[in-house]
C-alpha cells in the first residue's frame, strides 16, 4: 500500500461554469517512453525535451539506468547516453532490477532490450502489474533466443536473460490483448542482426494508433519499417540515429479537461496541440464534438467549448481503450444513453477498467453494465459516495470529471493520478479558478 494511499479521499470539486481555462498538459507519457528506449539503444547521446517526469517515465529512465544508460534530468529537457553497444560490458551473474511499478509500456517494451544484455534482468512491479499479461511478449522474447524464467505464469515477476547478439528474423505474437506487445519488439528490432518480421497472429488488434506511433518515432531515428502489409512489421537491422527530440503534450491527459467544458459549459484550451499525431487522443476532437462540444484549432491551440448539456454517444472505442474511462465518466452525465464498444482489452489495463467503472458508477447512482467488449451507460440521477480508483491514474481523473456534476464525490488515493500526470489536482483546481469545493 502506497503513502498516497493512506491519506484521506480528495473531495472533488464541484463546478459552475462557464469554464474559461488555458491548460498546460505535460509531455505524453507513450512518446516519453518510446524516445527514452531508443535513445537509450542509439548511437550517441539524444535529448528529449518537454519530456514527461511521473511514475511511469520515470520508472523507465531507471531501468534503462540499471542496463547501462544514463539519463540526465535538466527540468523537462532530458540528455540520454546510450546503452553500451558491447553487451558484455556489465558482466556478472548478479540480476539486474527493473521495477517496472504498474507501467504496462517498462513492462512490455524493456523485455526485448534485456535480450541485448547478457546479464539475467528482474523484471517486477506492484501486486497489480503482477496480474497483467505478458505472456504473449515473453513467448516471442524467448523465440528470439533468449531465456525467460516466469514460473510458467505470463506475469510478472520473470528474468530475461538474453544472448547478448539477437540473431532476430520472423517471430509470431497473439497482441490481441496488448498492442504494446507489438510496439516493445518492434523498438529493438533494429539492433537484431536479421532485424525482425514481426506477424500478429491474434483475431483482433487494439490501439494501433500506439503502434503506428512506433513506426513512426522508429522511422524519424533513420530505421527501416516496412508496415504495407495487414499485422505484419518488418524492421530492417542497422543503427538507430541519435535525435533532439520535442514531445509533444500528452493528449489522452487532455481529455478529462476538455471533457470539462462540455460539462460546466464554456471553454477549455489546450495549447501545443499537434496537427497530424499518431495519439489516440487526436481523436478527441471529434468525439467530444459528437458528444456536445465544438472544437477548434487554431495557431496550435485546441478550444473545446461546451454549453453543459452532454449528449450520449454509440462508440468503437478499441483505436483509444487508454481514454474508454474518460468518455465512460462523460456518458455518466449525458441526457442520453452511451455504449462504449471493443475494449474487451481494457480488462487487462492498470486495473479490470469495465468492471472498475461499473461498479463505481453504479456506487454514485449511475447504471453501468458490463457487455462483451465493453459497456452501456444509461444516465441516472448520481449522488456523491467515496469513488475507489484501484491503483488506476484514469479512474481518479474521471470520478474528478463526475464530481463537477456532483457534490459529495470522494476520490480514494487521488495521487495515483502521478501515474502519468503528477500535478493533476493542482491543474483540475486551477482550471475551475474559484468554483466550489465538494463538500467533504
Ligand atoms: O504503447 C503505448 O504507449 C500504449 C498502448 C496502449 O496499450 P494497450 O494496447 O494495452 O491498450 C495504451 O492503452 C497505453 O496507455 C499506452
Ligand atoms: C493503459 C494505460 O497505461 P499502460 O501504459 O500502463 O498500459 C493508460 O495509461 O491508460
Amino acid at each position: 500500500m502506497t503513502a498516497t494511499h493512506l491519506d484521506s479521499p480528495w473531495p472533488a470539486p464541484t463546478g459552475s461554469g462557464p469554464l474559461d481555462a488555458v491548460v498546460e498538459v505535460p509531455g505524453s507519457k507513450s512518446l516519453t517512453n518510446r524516445y527514452l528506449v531508443l535513445a537509450a539503444l542509439a548511437e550517441h547521446r539524444g535529448v528529449l525535451r518537454g519530456a514527461l517526469a511521473s511514475r511511469d517515465t520515470l520508472h523507465m529512465a531507471r531501468a534503462l539506468e540499471s542496463l547501462g544508460a544514463r539519463v540526465v534530468q535538466d527540468g523537462s529537457d532530458w540528455t540520454v547516453e546510450p546503452m553500451p553497444a558491447d553487451a558484455d560490458l556489465r558482466p556478472g551473474d548478479e540480476p539486474v532490477e527493473v521495477d517496472c511499478g504498474l507501467a504496462g509500456t517498462v513492462m512490455r517494451f524493456l523485455p526485448a532490450v534485456a535480450a541485448l544484455t547478457r546479464r539475467p534482468v528482474r523484471f517486477d512491479g506492484g501486486p497489480t502489474a503482477r496480474v497483467r499479461p505478458m505472456g504473449p511478449v515473453l513467448d516471442a522474447v524467448r523465440a528470439l533466443g533468449a531465456r525467460v524464467d516466469d514460473g510458467g505464469r505470463g506475469t510478472l515477476p520473470f528474468t530475461v536473460t538474453g544472448p547478448g547478439r539477437v540473431r532476430g528474423g520472423q517471430v509470431d505474437v497473439d497482441a490481441s490483448v496488448s498492442s504494446q506487445f507489438v510496439s516493445g519488439l518492434l523498438l529493438a528490432g533494429a539492433r537484431f542482426d536479421q532485424g525482425l518480421l514481426l506477424r500478429h497472429t491474434g483475431p483482433t488488434l487494439p490501439s494501433v494508433p500506439h503502434i503506428e506511433m512506433t513506426v513512426a518515432v522508429l522511422r524519424a531515428a533513420g530505421v527501416e519499417v516496412d508496415d504495407s502489409r495487414p499485422y505484419i512489421w518488418q524492421v530492417s537491422p542497422g543503427p538507430i540515429a541519435a535525435r533532439d527530440v520535442r514531445v509533444e503534450p500528452d493528449l489522452s491527459n487532455a481529455a478529462p479537461f476538455l471533457c470539462a467544458a462540455l460539462v460546466l459549459g464554456g471553454s477549455v484550451s489546450v495549447p501545443g496541440w499537434p496537427t497530424h499525431t499518431t495519439q489516440p487522443g487526436g481523436l478527441l476532437p471529434e468525439l467530444l464534438t459528437a458528444m456536445g462540444g465544438t472544437a477548434r484549432l487554431e495557431d496550435g491551440v485546441l478550444t473545446m467549448t461546451g454549453t453543459g448539456e452532454v449528449r450520449g454517444i454509440d462508440v468503437d472505442l478499441h483505436e483509444a481503450g487508454e481514454i474508454a474511462p474518460t468518455i465512460a465518466a462523460l456518458a455518466v452525465l449525458a441526457d442520453s444513453p452511451t455504449r462504449l464498444r471493443g475494449i474487451a482489452h481494457i480488462r487487462g489495463h492498470e486495473t479490470d477498467r469495465l468492471a472498475a467503472l461499473a461498479t463505481e458508477i453504479t456506487r454514485l447512482g449511475g447504471q453501468a453494465e458490463q457487455t462483451t467488449d465493453g459497456l452501456v451507460i444509461t444516465p441516472r440521477l448520481l449522488h456523491g459516495a467515496r469513488v475507489e480508483t484501484y491503483h488506476d491514474h484514469r479512474m481518479a481523473t474521471a470520478a474528478a470529471l463526475i464530481g463537477l456534476k456532483v457534490p459529495g464525490v470522494e476520490v480514494v488515493d487521488v495521487g495515483t493520478t502521478a501515474k502519468t500526470l503528477p500535478d493533476f489536482v493542482g491543474m483540475w483546481t486551477a482550471m475551475l479558478g474559484d468554483a466550489t469545493p465538494g463538500p467533504r
